[in-house]
C-alpha cells in the first residue's frame, strides 16, 4: 500500500489511501466487502513511536487481510472519546451522509476500542455494520484458524470478547466456516447474550481446549525425551517469519504480504551446520493494542515460545514503525511470561534489509517486496542518545527525525551489537539478513548454534554402576561422550547436556557432576 495522501486539512485531517487490492486466498463472497476504515486519534495518547498514518496504514491492511476492500481510510483526531458515539457528532452525521451516498459501502472499520454502546449507536446512526479493533483482528483469526486448537482458541476469545460486550449477536459457533461471525452472512441470527448460556460454552470450550493441551503436551514430552532445543520465532505481524522458517526449512508455508497469514504453531526439525538438531517453530505474529484477553486466549499456541532455548524476534527493519513493533513485541513477551528472568537467549533477527538502500545506491533497490520508499532510519536502539524533553505526548509532526540508514549501515550497527550483547529480550543478539535473498541467514543458523553450545555443558557424572535408572536419564537427555566403568563398580558418564538439565539431574537423582567443563568458557 502506498503512503496516504493528505487530502484535507481542517478540525479533522482526512486522508486518502488507494484502495488496497483484495488478496486472493481468503476472498469470500459476504455481504460486506467494501469498507469505510477510520483511524481514530485520540489527542494525549502519546504515541511517540507510532504516527497515525502508520496506524491508518496498518488497520486498512487487516481489513485486506479478509478480503475486504478499503474504499476511504480517514484519520480523524480527537480531542476526547465521546460516551455516546466515541465521535463527535459531527463526524458522526458527515460520515452518515457519506455512506448514504455511497451504498456499495456498508461497513466501517473503527480503528479503536469501542464500547458496547459505541457500537450500538454507531450502527444505527450510519446505518451499517461495525468493527472495532479488537472485533476486526478476531475475525481475521476466525478465518485462519485451521487446527482444532487454533479454531478452539479463536472461538474462547470470541466469546471472552462478547461477554465483555453483552450486546451483539454470535453466530460464528453455529456457522460452518469463515469469519468469527461479526460479518454476519446466511443464516446470521440473533442469539440470545445470556450470561449463564455464554458461560456455559466458555466452560465447554475451555474443557475442549484443555483436552487438545493435553495431547499436546504429551507429543511436547515426547520431544523433550529426545531433547531437540527449541527456537521460536517470534515478530510482529508481516515481518518475515514464515518466510524466514521457509527458506530455513525449505517448507512450504504460508507466507503472505497478508498481517496474520500465520495463526497456528508450526513446527519443524532441522540439522544445524554444526549436525545439531533442532526444532524451529513459526508462530502467530503480534499487534499493537491486542486486548490482554485475546493475548491470553493464544498462550496455549505461544506456550513453545516460553519453553524455547532461543527466541529469535524476526523484526521488519525496513519498516517506518519497526521501532514502535519491537516495543509491541516485548510488550505481548513480557505478558506472556518472558522477561529478563527467563533462560531463553533473544536474537534479533534484522529482515528484510534487501529492501534498504545499500550503501553505494541511492535509491532503494526495486523489486524489494515492498517497493516503495519504506523507513530508512536506524533502529531507534541503535541511534546515539538524544536530548528528551520529557513529553511523551508527541503527536504526528513531532516524531524524533533520524539519520537515513543503508543496509551496510544495519549490517555494521547488528555485527557490532551481537558481539557485546547479552542476549536477554532488552539486549538482545542482533543479525542482519533478508529472509527473501538468503542474505545472512546462514549467519543467523550460526549465531544459534554458537549460543546453543554454550547453553551446553561437557559434564561428568560418576554414578554407581547399578544405577540404571540415572544412567538412563542421561542418555535420554544428553549426548553421551563417553561411558566407562571400572572394576570397582564405578561408572563414570561424561555428557553434554543442557545447563538446566545439570540441576535437574542432581535434583532427581542426587549426584553433582564431578567435572565441568564448559564450552563457553572454552570458546572464550
Ligand atoms: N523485501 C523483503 N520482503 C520480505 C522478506 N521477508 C519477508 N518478506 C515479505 O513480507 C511479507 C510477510 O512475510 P511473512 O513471512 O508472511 O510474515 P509473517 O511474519 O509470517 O507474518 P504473519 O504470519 O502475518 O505474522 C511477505 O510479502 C514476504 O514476501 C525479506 O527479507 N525481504
Ligand atoms: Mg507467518
Amino acid at each position: 500500500m502506498r503512503s496516504p495522501r493528505s487530502c484535507r486539512r481542517g478540525p479533522w485531517t482526512c486522508t486518502r489511501i488507494r484502495p488496497t487490492p483484495k488478496p486472493t486466498p481468503f476472498e469470500t463472497a459476504r455481504p460486506a466487502d467494501k469498507a469505510f476504515v477510520i483511524h481514530c486519534e485520540l489527542a494525549g495518547t502519546g504515541r511517540s513511536l507510532r504516527s497515525a498514518e502508520g496506524a491508518l496504514e496498518e488497520a486498512a491492511s487487516l481489513t485486506a487481510a479478509i478480503g475486504i476492500e478499503t474504499v476511504r481510510a480517514e484519520i480523524v483526531n480527537l480531542q476526547e472519546a465521546r460516551p455516546a458515539t466515541f465521535l463527535g457528532q459531527g463526524k458522526v452525521d458527515e460520515i452518515g451522509r457519506w455512506l448514504e451516498a455511497e451504498d456499495d459501502v456498508k461497513l466501517v472499520i473503527v480503528n479503536a476500542q469501542l464500547s458496547p454502546v459505541q457500537h450500538r449507536n454507531l450502527e444505527r446512526a450510519w446505518k451499517a455494520k461495525v468493527l472495532d479493533r479488537t472485533a476486526l483482528i478476531l475475525e481475521i483469526f476466525g478465518e485462519r484458524a485451521q487446527t482444532r486448537e487454533g479454531t478452539l482458541q479463536v472461538a474462547l476469545a470470541h466469546l471472552t470478547f462478547q461477554r465483555s460486550r453483552l450486546v451483539r449477536s454470535w453466530t460464528h459457533l453455529e456457522r460452518q466456516r469463515g469469519g468469527a461471525g461479526f460479518l454476519g452472512g446466511p443464516g446470521e441470527r440473533q442469539i440470545e447474550s445470556d450470561r449463564r448460556i455464554l458461560a456455559e460454552k466458555i466452560d465447554r470450550l475451555k474443557a475442549e481446549l484443555e483436552e487438545v493441551r493435553r495431547t499436546r503436551n504429551l507429543q511436547r514430552r515426547k520431544r523433550k525425551r529426545a531433547p531437540s532445543p527449541v527456537i521460536a520465532l517470534v515478530g510482529y505481524t508481516n515481518a518475515g517469519k514464515s518466510t524466514l522458517f521457509k527458506r530455513i526449512t525449505g517448507e512450504d508455508t504460508f507466507a503472505k504480504d497478508l498481517l496474520f497469514a500465520t495463526l497456528d504453531p508450526l513446527m519443524r526439525k532441522i540439522e544445524l551446520p554444526s549436525g545439531l538438531e533442532v526444532v524451529l517453530s513459526d508462530t502467530v505474529g503480534f499487534i499493537s493494542d491486542l486486548p490482554t484477553h485475546l493475548v491470553a486466549s493464544f498462550r496455549a499456541t505461544l506456550e513453545e515460545v516460553l519453553e524455547a532455548d532461543i527466541v529469535v524476534h524476526v523484526r521488519d527493519i525496513s519498516h517506518d514503525e519497526t521501532d514502535a513493533q519491537r516495543a509491541d513485541v516485548i510488550k505481548v513477551l513480557a505478558e506472556l511470561g518472558l522477561t529478563e528472568e527467563t533462560d531463553a537467549v533473544f536474537i534479533e533477527a534484522w529482515n528484510k534489509i534487501d529492501a534498504l538502500p545499500d550503501a553505494s545506491a541511492e535509491d532503494p533497490p526495486s523489486g524489494a517486496s515492498h517497493g516503495e520508499d519504506r523507513g530508512t532510519q536506524l533502529p531507534q536502539d541503535q541511534q546515539a542518545e538524544k536530548p528528551s524533553d520529557g513529553h511523551h505526548g508527541q503527536s504526528r509532526g513531532e516524531r524524533p527525525v533520524t539519520a537515513p540508514v543503508t543496509a551496510e549501515a544495519l549490517r555494521e550497527s547488528a555485527r557490532q551489537r551481537a558481539a557485546v550483547a547479552d542476549g536477554t529480550p532488552k539486549d538482545p543478539l542482533t543479525v542482519a539478513l533478508s529472509a527473501q535473498t538468503g542474505e545472512g541467514v546462514e549467519d543467523l543458523l550460526d549465531l544459534i548454534d554458537e549460543e546453543l553450545t554454550a547453553l551446553r555443558q561437557e559434564v561428568t557424572f560418576e554414578l554407581a554402576a547399578t544405577d540404571g535408572q540415572a544412567a538412563a536419564w542421561l542418555y535420554r537427555h544428553g549426548d553421551v561422550l563417553s561411558d566407562l566403568t571400572t572394576e570397582g563398580g564405578t561408572r563414570t558418564i561424561s555428557v553434554r547436556l543442557e545447563k538446566r538439565d545439570v540441576g535437574r539431574f542432581a535434583k532427581e537423582h542426587g549426584l553433582e557432576p564431578v567435572e565441568v567443563d564448559k564450552i563457553a568458557a572454552a570458546r572464550a
